[in-house]
């Protein structure tokens, strides 16, 4: 069994399959707060159990993971230069977040063509990756939800309220929701046009913020939840994986 770990600084996603490409038993998210479903996962599982994660949430959570799930060789992602056909052209390829080098990788082994990976998480990012499996670069933005509160903890009057989206929005909570998933949408959109005149070229979407501006977005969409988990499986599948 393997059981493949995507830890992001809101959540920690998990998938427990029967081998790096098998039937998948179960899946699940869950709070940093409360690890326990991860310890009463562990228990319910015959020994072997391979665990392959990426973390991009510090190493107290790391340490927490492994000491919830009782094991002391969790093979966490290293981005390096190049892994499973993805060649990472960050200047310091190290840097990258672990949870887009996964991503990535998920993304080249599930579309031939060009891709704008995206996933809406506690930040939001934007990747390029070319047909042939070269990550040119990225942004990073603050997540819809960091975007709000960014809003309402720097300034007087904006306050922390549940608006909604509107094209012409006529009042502040309105203005606020639709201000962040436009600015979403916008960034997601530009960065797409690098490669709009490619065949084939997508825009894959995930994260736990995706269902907030996934409408808006207009261009060749497909929707990809566990987009982390699926690169974790591909990298986990290759005979000697980068992982550590
Ligand atoms: N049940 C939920 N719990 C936490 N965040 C949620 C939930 N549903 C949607 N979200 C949104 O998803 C974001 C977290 O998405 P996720 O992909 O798990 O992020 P990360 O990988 O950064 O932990 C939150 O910032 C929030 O906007
Ligand atoms: C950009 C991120 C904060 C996204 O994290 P998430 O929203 O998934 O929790 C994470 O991938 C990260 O810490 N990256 C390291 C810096 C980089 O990718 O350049
Ligand atoms: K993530």
């Amino acid at each position: 069994m393997i059981l493949l770990i995507d830890a992001g600084n809101t959540r920690i996603k998990w998938r427990l399959q029967a081998a790096a490409g098998g039937l998948i038993h179960d899946e699940g998210a869950i709070a940093h707060e409360n690890l326990a479903p991860l310890s009463r996962l562990r228990s319910t599982v015959a020994a072997p159990l391979r665990v392959v994660g990426s973390n991009v949430a510090g190493t107290e959570t790391a340490r927490r993971i492994r000491d919830a799930l009782g094991v002391e060789g969790i093979e966490w992602l290293r981005p390096g230069a190049q892994a499973c056909g993805v060649r990472n052209l960050y200047a310091e390829p190290g840097q990258l977040g672990a949870d887009r080098w996964a991503a990535l990788i998920g993304a080249h082994d599930l579309h031939a063509g060009a891709c704008l990976v995206v996933m809406a998480g506690t930040a939001t990012t934007v990747d390029l990756l070319s047909a042939d499996g070269d990550f040119l670069g990225g942004l990073i933005l603050p997540g819809v939800e960091l975007m709000q509160q960014s809003l309402a903890n720097g300034t007087a009057q904006l306050p922390l309220a549940a608006g909604s989206f509107a094209a012409q929005p006529r009042c502040t909570a309105d203005a606020i929701r639709s201000g962040c998933l436009q600015a979403q949408a916008g960034a997601i959109e530009r960065m797409f046009r690098q490669i709009a005149a490619q065949p084939g070229a997508l825009c894959l979407l995930g994260g736990g913020a995706a269902d907030a501006f996934a409408d808006l977005l207009e261009l060749p969409l497909k929707r990809f939840d566990n987009l982390v988990l699926h690169g974790l499986a591909t990298v986990a599948a290759q005979p000697a994986g980068n992982t550590a």
